[in-house]
């Protein structure tokens, strides 16, 4: 389990800017009130705000602190907390939107180029930031827990807090259930993203947070029940939280890749269409993003999440574009070796001395395939007598030094396209399918509440395989079009070879 933490600190980030790396530390630390920790008693109701936090409340009815996730109350007094805590002027203000539920929308003419934001450090929870309840931060930092879950546990404590909490303005207006997939029950991800390998991705992720919970209830949490009670660490409560990391943490390049939660900043949604990161600013010690258009009062501004395709989108953020506007969307293809393939053996260990196994997905854009894909198809269709080759073709499909080399073995190229196409019409029957029946599909709901979930879920998997689908179709018409030339021209050659000895007859 202990790699489960390893994991959050090197895979499982999903970012609002670009370029990860990672140094030490440079954040200011956060100045709060060294008044001593206010006692926990795990006895009252959800709404109280005393600092107290009741064992019933997190475990049955959920979170007990966010709002809704369209709440604009809890935002207008999160921006008049942040602007009392030194939050200058802005010329954006956070209002309902049309995309995104709530985003922050222009006040001002907003020029192209022009730098926006400037939240200071003081108001950045980072790995550094100072606990309200500092036992329970010293002891994570002795077990060199790693930033991911720290912060995860960090805004638990000060969640549980509630009103004494620094953070309590900031912590009332995150989402009490965010979107994302880590909220879709096993059944849900099962019946709605069959054809998706999304699902792989969010049950791997699912299993990752509760490793991790789990690592750390065993390793921290139950040998200091007093710091870390269950009634407010548990399963729910870091469900919540890395929830809420997925979709807002940022990671900041000048500050070599640390990651860190910017209140206000993260008010910001994302567009396929936008080109701008939020980062520090080393100039104006304050995080901030430069807009890459101008804006007119009353229109929603947008940043960047990243160059991810419409399924990484709904796994961190819970949401998936329209249809067409991402460039960068992708869809991730399963290939596998074939067990009767009489060089299975050779071929598995050729790919695994390269990091590779068995089975492999690539990702497929409109645009094409990746180099690496090729590769694979080649090892996966050559012949014995190519042995010798296998070792550079699994090198090439790994690619892992970035070496970008490709290869081509013209005699194998007809039956290495073939491969990939197999592999993408058993995919597009497998949407198929699952689009047909979307239409319908038994919602088996017993409440309104449930239909409206139901029905959302549902229809951001339609959305999905559809994305994903396009992309299927157009690669099979590629490849069904690069076959059809290749077998047109050994046809030619064939007619041609025949007429010329029917000659010499
Ligand atoms: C960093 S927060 C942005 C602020 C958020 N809208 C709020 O009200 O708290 C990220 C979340 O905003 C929403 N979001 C961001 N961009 C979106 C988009 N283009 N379409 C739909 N929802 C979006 C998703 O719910 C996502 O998980």
């Amino acid at each position: 389990m202990a790699e489960a933490l390893k994991i959050f600190q090197t895979t499982l980030m999903p970012s609002l800017s670009q370029t990860p790396s990672f140094h030490k530390p440079s954040f200011q630390t956060l100045s709060l009130r060294r008044t001593s920790p206010p006692i926990i008693r795990c006895t009252i109701s959800p709404t109280s705000t005393s600092g107290e936090i009741s064992k019933a409340a997190v475990g049955s009815k959920g979170i007990p602190w966010g709002c809704e996730i369209d709440s604009v109350e809890n935002a207008a007094a999160l921006e008049k907390w942040l602007r009392e805590c030194g939050l200058p002027e802005q010329k954006m203000d956070i209002k309902k939107v049309e995309v995104g539920e709530r985003g922050l929308v222009a006040n001002n003419n907003i020029r192209k180029g022009e730098k926006l934001l400037f939240v200071p450090p003081s108001l950045v929870i980072s790995a550094d930031s100072e606990w309200s309840f500092p036992e329970a931060g010293e002891v994570l930092k002795r077990y060199d827990v790693p930033d991911w879950p720290l912060i995860a546990t960090y805004l638990i404590s000060e969640a549980s807090l509630m009103k004494s909490s620094r953070w309590s303005n900031y912590i009332s207006a995150l989402p009490r259930q965010p979107y994302s997939l880590l909220y879709w029950t096993r059944g849900e991800l099962d019946r709605y993203l069959e054809a998706s390998q999304i699902r792989e991705r969010a049950i791997e992720r699912i299993n990752n947070v509760t490793g991790t919970y789990n690592d750390l209830r065993a390793r921290i949490f139950s040998k200091h029940p007093n710091l870390f009670p269950e009634e407010i660490y548990n399963m729910e409560t870091f469900r919540w939280s890395f929830g809420i990391l997925f979709s807002r943490l940022v990671r900041l390049p000048s500050l070599d890749g640390r990651v860190a939660l910017v209140p206000w900043a993260d008010m910001l949604n994302h567009s396929c269409d936008v080109e701008t990161f939020l980062d520090y600013d080393k100039s104006t010690k304050g995080v901030v993003f430069t807009t890459d258009r101008p804006y007119q009062p009353g229109e929603q501004v947008f940043i960047s999440y990243g160059r991810k395709s419409n399924g990484e989108l709904l796994l961190s953020y819970g949401f998936v574009p329209r249809q067409g506007t991402n460039p960068r969307d992708s869809v991730e293809l399963p290939f596998s070796l074939k067990k009767s393939d009489k060089c299975y053996e050779q071929k598995v260990e050729a790919l695994k001395k390269h990091g590779l196994s068995a089975s492999q997905c690539f990702p497929l854009q409109v645009t094409g395939w990746p180099l690496e894909l090729m590769a694979y198809a080649y090892l996966a269709v050559s012949p014995p007598s190519m042995s010798g080759k296998f070792e550079e073709m699994a090198a090439a499909a790994s690619n892992k030094n970035n070496t970008n080399k490709e290869i081509r073995i013209p005699e194998l190229e007809e039956q290495a396209f073939q491969y990939i196409l197999d592999s993408c019409e058993s995919s597009i029957s497998k949407y198929t399918k699952f689009l047909q029946a979307s239409g319908s599909m038994d919602l088996d709901i017993t409440s309104p509440k449930q239909l409206n979930r139901k029905v959302f879920l549902k229809q951001l998997a339609v959305d999905l395989c559809n994305s994903e689908q396009r992309i299927l179709f157009r690669t099979q018409y590629i490849l069904r079009r690069k076959l059809r030339d290749m077998r047109r021209g050994e046809l030619k050659a064939l007619n041609l070879f025949d007429s010329v000895s029917k000659f010499f007859k």
